[in-house]
């Protein structure tokens, strides 16, 4: 048996301490072009010098800090791929499950949902959504041209044209001035505080500023979108809001809600599968 094979430079990739299990295999099957769910079956069989010098590559950019979606130029959300670059966040796991009460919303709708991926990135959100539901439209907005650059690429790699379009504006700025309305909003804004010293340090050097930080300790998007709600949602239907949080937000952004809309709307807070407080869901 050939002892350059699968085998070999999986074990190698463990030895790794930045490379977990599926990373390993995601950068065995990038390298391969095996699918990820066949590479664990085919660990005897034998890589070429190139294959192996490439793998050496990859997991040395890895060791130095490089976010490994950035190496490989994807990265898969909810099973879907998603093209990535440093202009766009690289999507994160905590972010899957905002998917998750979305489609259970939709689940218990009768009729076709407008959606707003606000601060949209790569558009993993809404496109997720899009892939796994019927709706009737989807607009992805965001600041970042580069951004909207890279998730036109991912409408197009998920055959989306139809139902999908891009604006480009400052938060809800273009939105509002074009009247559109939705019955649903996702929303990951930017949430670190400006002055949070406690921040992964191959995030702060590789991913976008303009992804990461906002002002009011966070909490900007937020107040700006509950205070727009009027002027985005079709409040004569069914419409739901959803916003990933930082882990720390939740108490502040309980007492904005409070004060901002009282009984009007019903609002909650939900936790990640970590445990932290990740998520605020507002209905009518
Ligand atoms: C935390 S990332 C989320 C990206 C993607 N939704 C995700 O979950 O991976 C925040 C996004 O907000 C965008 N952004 C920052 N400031 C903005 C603004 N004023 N208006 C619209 N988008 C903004 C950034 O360009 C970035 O793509």
């Amino acid at each position: 048996m050939n002892k350059i094979n699968i085998k070999f430079a999986l074990d190698m990739l463990l030895n790794n301490n930045k490379i977990g299990k599926s990373d390993a295999i995601e950068i065995i099957s990038f390298v391969t072009k095996i699918e990820y769910s066949e590479v664990m079956f085919l660990q005897a069989n034998a890589l070429s010098k190139k294959q192996l010098n490439q793998i050496i590559k990859i997991s040395k950019s890895v060791a130095k800090g490089k976010p490994l979606a950035y190496i490989l130029g994807y990265k898969i959300f909810r099973a879907h791929k998603f093209l990535v670059n440093k202009n766009t966040l690289i999507p994160r796991i905590e972010t899957e499950q905002i998917v998750d009460y979305v489609n259970e919303f939709i689940n218990q709708q009768d009729k076709k949902m407008d959606i707003l991926d606000l601060c949209s990135g790569s558009g993993c959100i809404g496109l997720s959504i899009a892939i796994e539901n019927e709706i009737n439209s989807l607009v992805l907005c965001d600041i970042s041209k580069k951004a909207l650059n890279v998730s036109e690429k991912n409408i197009n790699l998920n055959n989306l044209n139809n139902q999908v379009k891009i604006v480009k504006s400052n938060f809800l700025n273009s939105i509002i001035i074009n009247k559109n309305k939705f019955n649903i909003l996702v929303c990951n804004p930017p949430y670190i505080d400006i002055n949070d010293n406690d921040i992964d340090s191959s995030t702060l050097k590789y991913e976008p500023k303009i992804a990461l930080f906002a002002e009011d300790n966070g909490l900007l998007f937020y107040k700006e979108a509950i205070k727009k709600i009027e002027k985005v949602m079709k409040l004569d239907e069914k419409m739901m809001l959803i916003f990933e949080i930082g882990w720390k937000q939740k108490n502040d952004l309980e007492i904005f809600l409070q004060t901002e809309i009282g009984l009007k709307y019903k609002w909650k807070f939900e936790k990640d599968y970590f445990g932290n407080w990740r998520y605020m869901i507002i209905n009518n």
